[in-house]
């Protein structure tokens, strides 16, 4: 089966932060994807910017470098790479002091093409490039902003950092990137739910029991320390992944696939989470910060010991059962959880449906088990809808449970792009569909700060939990004392 590429206009692309790690691992290979996917017209040109002192010579061999490890073996063919090399050009610019921003202009010339300014940088720098960008008359109409999360680290910040940005540009220029949004699976959901008539008359609380999203990592802190540390799991990974999955899964169904009918739904999700308060948070959600134990096979260090300087009051795991007090959801909790160096590294959203109201199998049939839809959205993504079949064969009526399965990669043979692929070229587009509008962003810090604040008043640590395990044992206690279990994905 082949998939259809529908070409982009040209553009420049502009990288700052383009010698940092996001660019080296996922903006070049993604970019590089995309041409040899054929979706660039030319003249299509990337220029990378930041402060070390590079030729284009250099950076081309950085690009080079970048796409040898971190593009699969299969897509490198030398020819590409040379055409998508000549595309690359640098220009050494501080954000903080202004120099460099001349030599930009000079490099992007007059042209009318879309620009495209991803910054790749530290949030603090935002506001100093696109105050730059403005004062050297490079913001036109065709320019669009690209920015990273963490937009902030709670909601002052955010509508600080979100004023710097607005200041520059228009809402419809600024794209608040959450990759997770370009995930195939993540797309694929909202086709499950509104491309198909069979789901949506059992989605609320008359059918669903609960709701489960896991975003399980087997890494710890890899060598991000200093972000890390003053973020942890509740700001790095449910401020935003997790909440856009909760809002994708809980929304109503927008009126048509335009950015804005569907931020909108996502929003009102936002707005209607129940606020967890100080005396609320001991009881509905759980932290956690992992300590040395094994994963993949090998002995690994506890947080504190990887910190090098000692303890450390931040989460690496959190649990939380959340709950949207609208018509839709009202009773029906949303338990979620992430971490680092948990046992394996998958992501799901479980959506598990209420029991039959009477089993007419009698004992010797086996357990009724409640039918699950398991979206896995990596790896291996796809979607099984678990349902109660006859036990095939003779012997009387026996029950089975068992998945009804469409994993993606077997049963398409389509390549698999990376969500920064899918992301980068709509933004070429101008298309802001799979990106965070302000007010969503601004809405998930409501509620994520109240966690904080009752989390800081209380005065206690994470509990420790064994690397390598499912995390502490109160997130077992959170969802096992409302006679549920967490879905451990394999
Ligand atoms: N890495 C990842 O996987 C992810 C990163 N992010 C976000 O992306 C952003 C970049 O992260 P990451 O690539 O990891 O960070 P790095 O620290 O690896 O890279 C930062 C980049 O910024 C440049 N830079 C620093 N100061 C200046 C300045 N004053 N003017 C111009 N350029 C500057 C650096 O180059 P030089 O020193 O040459 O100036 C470097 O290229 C952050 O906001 C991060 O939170 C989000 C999700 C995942
Ligand atoms: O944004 C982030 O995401 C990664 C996990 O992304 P995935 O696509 O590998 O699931 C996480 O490791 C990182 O801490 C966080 O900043």
């Amino acid at each position: 089966m082949t998939s259809q590429i529908i070409p982009v206009d040209p553009f420049d692309f502009i990288a700052f932060g383009g010698t940092g790690d996001l660019a080296e691992r996922k903006l070049l290979p993604a970019l590089y994807q995309r041409q040899i996917a054929g979706q660039f017209t030319e003249p299509t040109r990337i220029i990378g910017a930041s402060r070390s002192k590079l030729s284009n010579k250099e950076y081309r061999e950085f690009a080079s470098k970048a796409i040898t490890e971190h593009v699969p073996e299969k897509d490198i063919h030398a020819d590409e790479l040379q055409k998508f090399l000549a595309r690359l050009s640098y220009v050494a610019v501080d954000a903080v002091s202004g120099t460099g921003f001349e030599g930009l202009r000079k490099a992007l010339g007059d042209s009318e093409r879309i620009r495209v300014y991803y910054l790749a940088v530290a949030p603090a720098i935002f506001g100093d490039i696109c105050l730059k960008l403005k004062d050297h008359g490079l913001v036109s109409e065709q320019a669009r902003v690209v920015v990273e999360k963490p937009i902030g680290r709670n909601l002052a910040s955010a509508q600080a950092l979100n004023d710097q940005i607005g200041q520059v540009f228009a809402e419809h220029q600024i794209f608040r990137i959450d990759h997770y949004l370009g995930k195939e699976t993540v797309q694929n959901l909202m086709a499950l739910r509104f491309a198909n008539a069979l789901y949506e008359p059992l989605w609320n609380s008359a059918h669903i029991d609960h709701v489960q999203i896991t975003v399980a990592e087997t890494v710890g802190l890899e060598d991000r320390v200093s972000y890390y540390d003053k973020a942890g799991a509740l700001r790095d990974m449910v401020q935003n992944h997790i909440l856009q999955l909760l809002c994708l899964v809980a929304m109503e169904a927008p009126s048509n696939m335009d950015a804005d009918a569907v931020r909108d739904e996502k929003l009102k999700v936002l707005r209607s989470l129940s606020r967890i308060n100080g005396n609320e948070a001991s009881k509905l959600t759980v932290r956690g910060q992992y300590r040395a134990g094994a994963s993949a096979g090998g002995a690994v260090k506890g947080y504190a010991e990887e910190l090098q300087n000692g303890a450390s009051p931040t989460e690496t795991f959190v649990a939380i059962k959340a709950e949207i007090a609208n018509w839709r959801w009202a009773g029906v909790p949303f338990y979620l959880r992430t971490g680092k160096r948990l046992a394996t590294k998958a992501s799901e959203i479980v959506i598990e449906f209420k029991p039959i109201p009477h089993s007419i199998f009698g004992d010797h049939a086996g357990m009724v088990y409640a039918n699950q839809l398991v979206i896995r959205l990596q790896p291996d993504e796809g979607v099984k809808q678990w349902i109660m079949i006859k036990d095939p064969g003779p012997g009387g009526m026996r029950l089975r449970h068992v998945p009804l399965d469409m994993s993606f990669a077997q049963s398409f043979a389509v390549r698999n792009p990376d969500a920064y692929e899918r992301l980068v070229m709509d933004v070429v587009r101008g298309n802001q569909t799979l990106f965070m509008r302000r007010d969503e962003v601004e809405a998930a810090w409501r509620w994520i700060d109240p966690i904080h604040e009752a989390w800081e008043d209380s005065g206690q640590s994470p509990n420790g939990y064994t690397a390598g395990t499912w995390g502490p044992s109160g997130s077992i206690a959170l969802i096992e004392r409302d006679g549920r279990t967490w879905h451990d994905p394999q």
